[in-house]
């Protein structure tokens, strides 16, 4: 039987995915905000805005109606940032068929919820746990739509849907995994923004591999403490979500998160730079609340704390470098065991 799929928010990732999920045969309705951008993909010309040049699976429908998009769903994907999450959740809710699974593909916080996107999406939704999955990996969403071959992981506790889930967006060209831990994935998907915020940085001020390099591992060595302190598996860092994320987000020059760090690191304003963007880089807004979430359970964040203070007190680039570099000098696998404990 032919899963019907839902996928709310046309944006670049959003579109991509849509994409995916139409080229595995399953029946898929996007929802765009915006009419103009649901006519222009029902009249087989893409989505210009967000995915300039790219061919979609013409079987892919858009609408900018939710009722008509979520009416007998089975699966419901997000695909809005995650600032907009929370009121889409709740405008949406009386729609949503009663036994649909819920997919989130944020990449953030819920913000001024200070929660994970899959908990805040079960909540809203009155959904059972296992109803509530995420979706991350290293997934650029213009490689993905151009089909070369990207893989991610599906992560949430109940496994069979895990794989129906599996089933409506693994393609030849998109391998997708699954993986019981869906704290861990999430918090891969959220902290590797903020780490290619600080990698943009390097870049803009013109350091050089070494210092990428350094900055991605130690960045996952962040994300693993704060993932083991809030109950992730420590494989899952080692993962398409935790360190396929970050290389793919701290090493492209298609991330809008390394693209705003590498500006700041230029010398440029944020302001200007963000009203410069028409898509969102999510870790602008996510890091203060990561931050936030790391000092509640004790958890060091040195990279994520700086790029905070860089985006949000003014703190010059050159002084963070100075600052993190000037750290007093530690063992390779400080903090893991407490936070493991
Ligand atoms: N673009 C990418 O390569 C990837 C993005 N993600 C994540 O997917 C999520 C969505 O990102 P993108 O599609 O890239 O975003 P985008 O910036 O390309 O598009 C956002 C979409 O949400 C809509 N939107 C914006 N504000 C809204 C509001 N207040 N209410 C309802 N809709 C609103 C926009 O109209 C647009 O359709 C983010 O959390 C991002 O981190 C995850 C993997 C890859
Ligand atoms: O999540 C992404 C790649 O996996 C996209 O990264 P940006 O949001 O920085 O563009």
């Amino acid at each position: 039987m032919t899963t019907t799929v839902a996928v709310m928010g046309a944006g670049s990732w959003g579109t991509a995915f849509g994409s995916i999920c139409a080229d595995t045969g399953a029946d898929v309705r996007l929802w765009a905000r915006r009419p103009e951008v649901a006519d222009t993909i029902n009249a087989g010309l893409g989505n210009p805005e967000y995915l300039p040049d790219i061919g979609l699976n013409e079987a892919l429908r858009a609408t900018a109606d939710p009722d008509e998009a979520l009416s007998g769903a089975d699966i419901v994907v997000l695909a809005v940032p995650s600032h907009a999450l929370v009121e889409s959740l709740a405008a949406w809710h009386a729609l949503v068929p009663r036994d649909a699974v819920a997919v989130s593909l944020v990449k953030g916080i819920a913000l001024d919820t200070g929660r994970w996107a899959s908990e805040v999406i079960r909540d809203a939704w009155d959904l059972p746990d296992g109803r509530a999955v995420v979706a991350s990996g290293p997934n650029l969403a213009r490689e993905c739509a151009q089909r070369f071959p990207s893989g991610t992981v599906v992560a949430g506790p109940d496994e069979a849907v895990c794989a129906r889930v599996q089933a409506i967006c693994h393609t030849p060209w998109f391998r997708v995994y699954t993986n019981p831990d869906r704290t861990g994935v999430e918090v891969g998907g959220a902290v590797k923004n903020a780490i290619a915020l600080a990698a943009g940085m390097a870049d803009g001020m013109g350091y050089g591999e070494n210092t990428k390099a350094m900055l991605l591992t130690r960045g996952l060595a962040e994300m693993t403490r704060l993932g083991l302190a809030l109950g992730g598996r420590a494989m899952t860092f080692a993962g398409l979500a935790g360190m396929g994320d970050l290389v793919a987000t701290c090493t492209s020059s298609q991330s809008r998160n390394r693209h705003v760090g590498e500006q700041l690191g230029r010398g440029r304003p944020l302001q200007v730079i963000i009203d410069e963007m028409n898509m969102v880089a999510e870790g602008v807004k996510s890091s203060p609340a990561i931050a936030g979430i790391a000092r509640d359970h004790d958890v060091e964040m040195p990279i994520v704390e700086h790029v905070v203070r860089v985006l949000h007190d003014g703190l010059d680039p050159q002084d963070m470098a100075v600052a993190l570099m000037g750290r007093s000098p530690k063992s390779e696998f400080h903090g893991m065991e407490e936070a493991r404990g």
